[in-house]
């Protein structure tokens, strides 16, 4: 029945050079799924649009794989296997309740035992580091040459800061990834929570059971808890991610704003079912409780010929993002450029945003421009994939970092400063060629060993040092201190 069928291609193949031996077969029927998989140019991959939508997606060479009305029939169409992804309890309320199927080859549970592995630089153990208030300036990271050393993105993940508990399901963890070379057979996925993640050197091309993303610098990508995926790199590759252990990403309330605006939903791309039929020797490795395992399997996990569901990876460009701000005057907190956020269960509160700051009209009247003096009762960890970020022109360089922790005094330079008190208000462009961005939690993050050793900017506290005493009190100000109209009066 399979075999004659046009629909699925492989089969087709398969059954009609009969007489080749079944090594022979996985062989053709690998080679047909890679010349598909290889004629999937970046700009030729197909995206789904909307944020949680209900999607359903078929592999075009399997039509009607996906079957209609229920969820697992007795038998799937192609011979396929279905298999439910949970993201949320089954019990969850419907606004939150999120889960897939998959119509796959193999389902996820052939495969060997887990095995622990190293886990080099990533880590989720932070609570044994001394804590540290001060302001951290991090210089971009270095990415190793794959001319001294191969590294994956698997391997070259590192823990800079985090807070919570994987077990406890409540807190994140902020990485660096650089890489110079693609996974080979290979497969990473968190068991821990789901990964936002931002390329800023070097676009990365994602296969995921669901399909595949090419995520580009100024792109971002949330791959949820328990989705493989794999990461093929074209050069030396270096990002930010962030893995949020209590829920997953939502889109910020827009409040009085309205309908629209900020990051619009449909600017969401998920990707379109495309599998590989693939029979080789695979590693699956998974992220759990803060540490990493290997499991072997012969084959390839990507072999989702159709899903559907509302529980699927995506992508955004931050181009797309409709910025908000005064039109008036004043200085608006940064959670007006929020793309993301993934709520605690404190109202408003977040365990993480993910805030921008994109090339934008400035329009205010008698206001300092930058980013106000804080201290926040938040962590503000930020980033910089390309450009520079206005309130520190010199120091804060792309694939760098700052952290500024809960309660840590921060804010523009003193260059900044005394440039943007006297600059003429008029409205004019700001960030533009740049993008800045900002991991902000309601939890107080640790930085771990590597975070406190590696390229730290020790001299950071300086740029805030030449800031000069202005007070001054005129005598003949009318509106002036109490003090001195007192005086006068006497
Ligand atoms: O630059 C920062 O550290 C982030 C930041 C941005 C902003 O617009 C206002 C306050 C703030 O802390
Ligand atoms: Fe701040």
């Amino acid at each position: 029945m399979y075999g004659k069928s046009r629909s699925c291609s492989n089969r087709y193949i398969i059954n009609s050079i009969k007489r080749l031996t079944k090594f022979d077969l996985a062989r053709e029927a690998y080679r047909r799924s890679r010349s598909f998989n290889m004629s999937l140019q970046k700009d030729k991959l197909q995206y789904m649009s909307g944020f949680g939508n209900e999607f359903t997606s078929e592999d075009p060479r399997c039509p009607g794989a996906l079957p209609q009305g229920q969820n697992n029939p007795q038998k799937c169409k192609y011979g396929l296997y279905a298999e439910q992804l949970s993201g949320s309890a089954f019990t969850a309320p419907r606004e939150s309740n999120v889960r897939s199927w998959l119509y796959r080859i193999r389902p996820s549970v052939k495969h060997n035992p887990f095995k622990p592995i190293d886990n080099g630089l990533f880590t989720n153990d932070w609570d044994k580091v001394k804590p540290n208030p001060n302001q951290m300036r991090w210089k971009p990271f270095d990415i190793t040459k794959a001319s001294q050393k191969k590294v994956d993105f698997v391997q070259g993940m590192a823990t800079i800061c985090g807070a919570g508990d994987t077990k406890g399901r409540h807190g994140l963890g902020i990485y660096i990834y650089t890489c110079n070379t693609s996974m080979d057979n290979k497969c990473f996925y968190s068991s821990d929570g789901d990964l936002l993640i931002v390329p800023q050197q070097g676009g990365i091309l994602i296969t995921t059971e669901f399909g595949k993303m090419q995520v580009d610098p100024n792109e971002i990508c949330v791959i949820q808890q328990g989705i493989r995926f794999s990461v093929a790199v074209s050069g030396e590759t270096r990002g930010y991610m962030m893995e949020v252990f209590d829920g997953h990403f939502t889109l910020p309330n827009l409040g009085p704003i309205g309908a629209n605006g900020l990051a619009n939903p449909r600017d969401f791309l998920t990707p379109t079912a495309c599998y590989e039929d693939k029979d080789c020797n695979y590693t699956v490795i998974s992220k759990f409780q803060g540490h990493l395992f290997s499991a072997k399997q012969d084959h390839s996990p990507f072999d989702v010929v159709a899903w559907h569901g509302n529980y699927a990876p995506y992508k955004y460009n931050l181009d797309n993002f409709c910025t908000m701000n005064t039109v008036s005057f004043d200085h608006v907190d940064p959670s007006v450029f929020t793309v993301l956020t993934c709520q605690s269960l404190k109202p408003g509160t977040a365990i993480a945003d993910f805030v921008i700051f994109p090339p934008r009209w400035s329009v205010a009247q008698n206001t300092f421009r930058p980013p106000y003096y804080h201290r926040n009762c938040m962590s503000e960890f930020m980033g910089l994939i390309l450009g520079k970020y206005e309130a520190k022109e010199e120091g804060f360089s792309p694939g760098g970092a700052t952290l500024h922790s809960m309660m840590t005094p921060h804010g523009p330079d003193a260059e900044c400063f005394e440039n943007a008190s006297s600059s003429d208000l008029k409205p004019q462009r700001v960030a533009d060629g740049t993008m800045a961005f900002m991991f902000e939690s309601s939890l107080s993050m640790a930085v771990t060993e590597w975070g406190n050793k590696t390229k730290v900017d020790e001299k950071y506290y300086e740029c805030w040092q030449p800031l000069k005493k202005h007070f001054t009190i005129d005598e003949n100000d009318t509106n002036g201190p109490s003090i001195a109209k007192k005086k006068k009066a006497t």
